[in-house]
């Protein structure tokens, strides 16, 4: 995906690389998460092409960000159909459709059907505001200041039936202050999720990063539980930015 672009010649138009490898993202919100990946994907360090974005919310921001990128968006609202197993069905074929290699969860806020998971078992990513195992679910900043931990964070984890359950793919954690509140520390987390998001999903691009029953997999070797720990200045290297704490 990318802007327009005109050459001189035939010779200089880079020719589309045969094969990109394909990414669908879900998203109900404001698409942060999607922009991160949207901009990892224009320096080139996605390791593939997002060729459809889906909401199940009509207003979520995160289309305007898909249509501005030049990105296939898509509505498929989840009020208009009699079930979860309905809706479901209906989304899968919407995937299908583009053929991903990669489905990426971006804020997307829908419990899926076993019958969901199963179709895409192993290429489905979510990234979950918490250092999981802790605090599965919804509402994790509010709970993770109630019970005054020290350190709080962000985890890439494969998709599985059981809710923010899958395995553990890579985190980013990061020291909670006594002054933060929910939004501030919804804020640190945002920043971390924007930086290893990118770098989780161009590791599956590439066939380093595997799924298995046993757990996530990098190059072949079994990770641990929470997966791999990125500081902060790890993650930005990767993405080779200058990141502001
Ligand atoms: N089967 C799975 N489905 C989903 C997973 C998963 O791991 N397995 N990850 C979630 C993402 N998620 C947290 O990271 C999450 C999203 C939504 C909910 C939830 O309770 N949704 C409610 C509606 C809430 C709302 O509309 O605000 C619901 O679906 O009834 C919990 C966790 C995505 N799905
Ligand atoms: N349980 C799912 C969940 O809470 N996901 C969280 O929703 C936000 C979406 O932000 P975004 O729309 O700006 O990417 C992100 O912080 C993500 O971790």
């Amino acid at each position: 995906m990318s802007g327009t672009q005109y050459s001189d010649t035939i010779t200089d138009m880079a020719p589309e690389p045969v094969g990109a490898r394909r990414v669908v993202v879900l998203i109900s919100g404001s698409g942060s998460n999607l922009q991160a990946l949207i901009d990892a994907q224009s320096h080139d360090r996605l390791g593939g092409e997002i060729v459809a974005v889906i909401s199940n919310e009509p207003d979520a921001y995160g289309l305007k960000r898909a249509h501005e990128a030049g990105i296939e968006a898509v509505v498929l609202p989840h009020r208009e159909y009699d079930s979860r197993d309905a809706y479901d069905g209906a989304l899968i074929k919407v995937i299908e459709r583009h053929e991903p290699d990669l489905i990426v969860l971006a804020g997307f806020m829908r419990i899926l059907t076993p019958r969901f998971v199963q179709r895409f078992l192993g290429r489905m990513l979510n990234i979950h505001p918490s250092l999981l195992p802790s605090y599965q679910g919804l509402n994790t900043h509010a709970r993770a200041l109630a019970d005054k931990v020290a350190s709080h964070g962000c985890s890439v984890h494969f998709v599985t039936e059981e809710l923010d359950g899958g395995p553990v793919v890579l985190q980013a954690e990061l020291a909670v202050s006594i002054d933060d509140t929910q939004d501030t520390l919804k804020d640190k987390v945002h920043a971390r999720e924007h930086l290893i998001y990118p770098i989780a999903v161009q590791w599956f691009l590439e066939g380093r990063l595997q799924y298995s029953a046993e757990g996530a997999k990098m190059d072949g070797h079994l990770l641990p539980a929470h997966g791999m720990r990125l500081s902060h200045e790890d993650a930005a290297e990767e993405l080779d930015e200058n990141v502001d704490d």
